[in-house]
């Protein structure tokens, strides 16, 4: 064994790892990840659990059910969480504590705030969480969807250096390995292009939800964070031994070398707009550094109902997206002052109420 670079790491179990057969939970395949976990432990890295499974463990329960519905989907989730969470406590000799997570949680910056305090506090106390999405609760406006990228949102929050996806294949291929015999390994990826996206298609196990293509999202997402991610198979005893080795035993996404800092991360990848203001075509005010300038002359148009303290999008008419921000105007506020006929009116409305959005709160994001 060497001594691993790492101080905290993230560890996410795809369905396949541990309800394969969609019969109750197996720790057949979770025993090399606990070894992994309860050696790192030992080393005084601090490590924190995202796990998939509790659809796949409820699902016996509904029956011979080929394709269930949302509702019945949910009411899995919630049979199969407590199994779950019992079968990885009998793997560890130290206490485990559960976390459910929804989207609206983690987007919603107090929530996201507690989220990271409690994080903190188990790990501290020595407690391993354990994450999952919170899916009896979740609704489409709420759910992350995937634990993939759910791992690397808790990642960014515990202010991880290292999230470890393990899946049921090596690592991502040139192409689906389970369709194409010729498909290669790709060992070191420090760029993700589209070309990298173009590789990856979807789950194909017959519990999983992410596939491919949400691994390569949660990578963009946590190597923006400087968060190093690799994608392994889980159910190779010997991928965590080669980790252990300060080797690597699939796919290594390098992190960013010039991360970005927290607060623009989460508005960055974690928030959700909660609508839109759309700006004209030949908008050219720099909001990175003068986003105190836009205007309600500026606005076109306002789509969605969202309240001050939201995060909205700023986007052109010909849908090139330029900043989230926190808004400091309701939607109907906003929308108020851009219908104003008297636009002396809203000028002073505004200079009294304050800008639309501020240089503090906003993230610049990539073109269209
Ligand atoms: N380019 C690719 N490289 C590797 N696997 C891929 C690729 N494209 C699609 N896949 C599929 O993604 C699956 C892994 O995702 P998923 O089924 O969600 O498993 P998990 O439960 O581990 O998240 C692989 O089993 C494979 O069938
Ligand atoms: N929250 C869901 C997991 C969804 C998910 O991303 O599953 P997977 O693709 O197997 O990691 C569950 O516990 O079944």
């Amino acid at each position: 064994m060497t001594d691993l670079p790492w101080k905290r790491i993230v560890v996410k179990v795809g369905s396949a790892l541990i309800a394969p057969q969609k019969q109750g939970c197996s720790s057949h395949y979770l025993l090399g990840i606990a070894q992994f976990i309860t050696y790192c432990r030992a080393q005084g890295i601090q490590v924190v659990l995202v796990s998939s499974g509790s659809v796949a463990a409820g699902w016996h329960h509904f029956g011979e059910v080929d394709k269930p519905s949302v509702t019945v989907k949910k009411a899995m989730a919630a049979a199969g969480q407590a199994d779950m969470m019992a079968t990885w406590n009998k793997l560890f000799d130290f206490p485990t504590a559960q976390l459910l997570l929804t989207h609206g949680d983690l987007r919603n910056r107090d929530r996201y705030i507690s989220i990271k305090d409690t994080i903190f506090s188990l790990l501290e106390h020595g407690l391993l969480p354990i994450i999952n999405e919170n899916d009896a609760v979740t609704a489409d406006k709420l759910k992350v969807g995937d634990n993939d990228n759910l791992s690397a949102m808790v990642a960014a929050a515990a202010d991880a250096d290292t999230l470890i996806i393990c899946s049921d294949v090596n690592g991502l291929y040139t192409q689906n390995p389970h369709e194409n015999p010729d498909a290669k390994l790709i060992k070191q990826v420090t760029e993700i292009t589209a070309e990298i996206y173009a590789m990856a298609g979807g789950a194909s196990s017959a519990v999983g939800t992410g596939g491919m293509r949400t691994k390569i999202q949660a990578a963009k997402k946590a190597i923006s964070h400087g968060i190093e991610t690799f994608i392994i198979n889980g159910f190779d005893a010997d991928s965590f031994n080669q980790l252990l080795k300060g080797q690597n035993p699939g796919t290594l996404f390098t992190s960013n070398e010039k991360p970005m800092q927290e607060h623009l991360h989460w508005m960055t990848h974690t928030s959700q707009a909660q609508g839109e203001v759309i700006v004209e075509n030949d908008f050219n005010i720099d909001l990175d550094t003068h986003s105190e300038q836009l205007t309600s002359d500026d606005v076109v148009a306002i789509n969605g109902d969202f309240s001050v303290g939201d995060t909205i999008l700023v986007r052109k008419g010909d849908g090139t997206k330029l900043a989230k921000a926190k808004s400091n105007y309701s939607s109907c506020l906003l929308s108020f002052i851009t219908d104003q006929d008297d636009r002396e009116f809203a000028s002073e409305f505004q200079q009294k109420t304050g800008p639309i959005i501020s240089e503090k709160n906003i993230a610049i994001l990539e073109s269209k």
